[in-house]
């Protein structure tokens, strides 16, 4: 039997510790257990309370005092002590058999990017511990209607969906902080994108530097190609914009849970 997991990324004040208390209240209406597992050291409380909390492991602010460490060497610090003691994340989870686990993330985007210690997490509750895990990544969607931030903001999620390896949903947050019918209007544009027409909207196609309109260009195609630009809108106080996006992770991880579960040897065809 595998469990299930959605894990919550995205950068610094995105609203994924706010999206991870909607997704709590939105369970308990329905009626299905969900548990919220801490893995920002930093964290601060929230609404709820965490089921499993990295700092019952490690804390920021001790490492950083005892270690003499700033801020993110520290948090680069309690990940590689995570990972070197992975059996306290086995004994926390331990017998989560049924219910929902949601993993709140630290937004440093160095830990997808720079170092492996995210991905070798993820890999170690999807091979180890048997989780079916859809990723969502949270974007400001204030940051994102401006269409150089959203190229930029699209890139970031691309690459933590290429460093983790799971599927993965995008989500636009704060759609609140969008003010009045121009930006409102703008915005729908940017739920589904298009990324060429995007730069024609937009102006990149007008840069003066004829190499910085070829990178522009290069990247528009990339993100084009990848086709992973659609946005979830995602509205923390509207039960159906949450109910939205959980029903493409239940989608997700009801599919992968009908996947055949292979042995890793059984993939390969080893000739005598
Ligand atoms: N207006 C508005 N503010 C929001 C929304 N969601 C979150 N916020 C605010 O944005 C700030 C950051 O929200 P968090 O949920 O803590 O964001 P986070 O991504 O967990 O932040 P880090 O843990 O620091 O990476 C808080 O002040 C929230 O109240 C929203 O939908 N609309």
């Amino acid at each position: 039997m595998s469990r299930v997991g959605v894990m919550v990324l995205g950068p610094a004040g995105a609203g994924k510790s706010t999206f991870c208390n909607s997704i709590i209240s939105h369970m308990q209406t329905v009626g299905r257990r969900a548990h919220i597992v801490n893995l920002d050291p930093a964290a601060e409380a929230t609404k709820y309370e965490f089921t499993i909390d990295i700092r019952d492991l490690i804390s920021l602010d001790d490492v950083m005092e005892e270690m003499d460490l700033g801020p993110n060497g520290a948090l680069i610090y309690c990940f590689e002590y995570l990972l070197k003691n992975l059996d306290w994340l086995d004994e926390e989870i331990g017998d989560f058999n049924d219910e929902y686990l949601i993993f709140d993330c630290p937004g440093q985007i160095e830990l997808y990017t720079h170092i492996p210690v995210l991905p070798n997490i993820v890999r170690h509750l999807t091979q180890q511990l048997n989780f079916n895990l859809c990723a969502t990544y949270l974007l400001e969607a204030p940051f994102v209607i401006d269409s150089s931030k959203f190229f930029s903001g699209a890139l970031s999620a691309m690459s933590a969906m290429i460093l983790l390896e799971l599927p993965h949903i995008n989500v636009l947050s704060k759609l609140d902080l969008i003010k009045g019918d121009i930006n409102k209007k703008k915005l729908k544009r940017f739920l589904n994108p298009d990324a060429m027409l995007l730069m024609e909207t937009e102006g990149m196609n007008q840069a003066s530097n004829p190499k910085f309109l070829r990178l522009n260009q290069c990247i528009a195609n990339l993100v084009d190609d990848f086709g992973m630009v659609q946005f979830l809108p995602l509205e923390s106080n509207n039960p159906d914009s949450i109910e939205t996006i959980l029903s493409y992770v239940d989608d997700i991880t009801q599919w992968a849970e009908g996947q055949e579960q292979k042995e890793p040897n059984d993939q390969i065809d080893v000739e005598e």
